[in-house]
């Protein structure tokens, strides 16, 4: 398979560039960039040296159409918006990383981004989660992958919803990123002397991927939910952990209610439930396309806590888009994603 990369140069860019670079059934071709066009991607990321020494280029869409079977944007939102229907009409698939084609809801998009340039492409688009999402990903040829913080969110709390086990007027999302998942563009809040060292809540109760939260998971409940997440920085540069609180509606015992989650994830590759008295942490996870789930009801105040790791870069955005390719093209789901995380 031909596959051809637009923001190739970016964080979530490289790491596809990296992945593929292994993909057994991957031929990679067109890189494009605005501001490195002639450069090796090797010179611009020395970790690709002596794996991958493609040139990087300007986008030229008949030609990037003419070379590749299938097309990762890895662009900002709303840049990513001005290409992909021009993809799309060559023909072309394709797995936009970005925000731009998330929701169904075209209102909801607008209320927490910016008006939509390709409103009509919502609808054919598939939201790639491919735990929830499978059979819709294969068929389609545009799959928004999901946010990083969604994905740790959403995973974490799929089979409570679709259970009913909680009350879904009043979760809490406690989420910790990485500083990699806010791209290698500088800004002044994460350059080294304002992160390390440090912990802060950001865009508190104004976050966009509040509402891709509450969008999925009502989807998954069948019920509208609104809930309140509070996203923070972590002086570190891979991993997302998220502590969640939701009220119980029945009395369950934390080992009746992992095995809900064992019986949800039964078949996926890359959820790993952790058995009781065990937590999932970054470091398990970074370098890794999993994502480890733990839980433990508080018996006290009926309320269950449970806690998510993915790495951003992977199973939020690369790794993920990866498993997306694989689905769509009916291969082996985990190839080029068997890696553990490096521990150390
Ligand atoms: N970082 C993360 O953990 C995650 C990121 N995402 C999403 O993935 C997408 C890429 O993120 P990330 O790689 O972190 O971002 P970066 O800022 O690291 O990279 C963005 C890329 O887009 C290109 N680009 C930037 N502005 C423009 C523009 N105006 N027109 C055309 N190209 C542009 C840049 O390269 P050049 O200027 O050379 O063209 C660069 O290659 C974003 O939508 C992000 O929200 C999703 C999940 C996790
Ligand atoms: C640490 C950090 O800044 N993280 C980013 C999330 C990146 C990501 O997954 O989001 P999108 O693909 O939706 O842009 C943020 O809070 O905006």
């Amino acid at each position: 398979m031909k596959v051809s990369i637009i923001g190739s140069t970016g964080y979530t860019g490289m790491e596809l560039v990296r992945l593929l670079s292994k993909h057994p059934k991957v031929e990679l071709k067109i890189l494009t960039s605005r501001s490195f066009a002639g450069e090796d991607i090797s010179d611009i990321y020395p970790n690709l040296r002596g794996k991958v020494d493609t040139k990087c280029e300007k986008l030229d869409l008949n030609k990037l159409a003419a070379s590749s079977d299938f097309v990762y944007t890895a662009l900002p939102h709303g840049v990513s918006m001005e290409v992909v229907p021009e993809l799309v009409d060559r023909g072309l698939k394709v797995i936009d990383l970005s925000g731009d084609y998330r929701y169904n809801n075209l209102k909801t998009y607008e209320d927490w981004y910016k008006p939509h340039q390709s409103p009509s492409l919502l609808e054919k688009a598939v939201y790639g989660l491919p735990e929830l999402n499978r059979s819709k990903i294969k068929a389609s040829g545009l799959v928004a992958n999901p946010g990083c913080y969604p994905t740790a969110s959403i995973l974490a709390l799929a089979p409570l919803v679709a259970n009913n086990l909680i009350n879904k007027d009043n979760i809490i999302i406690d989420a910790k990123s990485g500083t990699s998942g806010a791209g290698r563009k500088l800004s002044l809040g994460n350059h080294f002397c304002e992160v390390n060292n440090n912990f802060k809540a950001y865009k508190v109760a104004n976050h966009r991927h509040t509402s891709e939260i509450e969008e999925k998971l009502t989807l998954v409940g069948g019920e509208d939910i609104t809930l309140s997440f509070t996203p923070h920085l972590l002086p570190i540069n891979r991993g997302i952990l998220a502590t969640i609180y939701a009220n119980l509606e029945e009395n369950l015992d934390t080992a009746k209610i992992l095995e809900y989650y064992e019986d949800y994830y039964k078949k996926e590759a890359f959820i790993r439930v952790m058995e009781e008295g065990i937590l999932p942490e970054i470091k398990n996870v970074a370098g890794s396309n999993y994502c480890d789930i733990g839980l433990k009801v508080d018996e006290r105040t009926g309320r269950i806590i449970v806690i998510s790791a993915i790495d951003n870069l992977i199973k939020g955005s690369a790794g993920q888009a990866i498993h997306n390719l694989n689905i769509m093209a009916g291969w082996d789901e985990s190839l080029g994603l068997e890696d553990l995380s490096l521990y150390l």
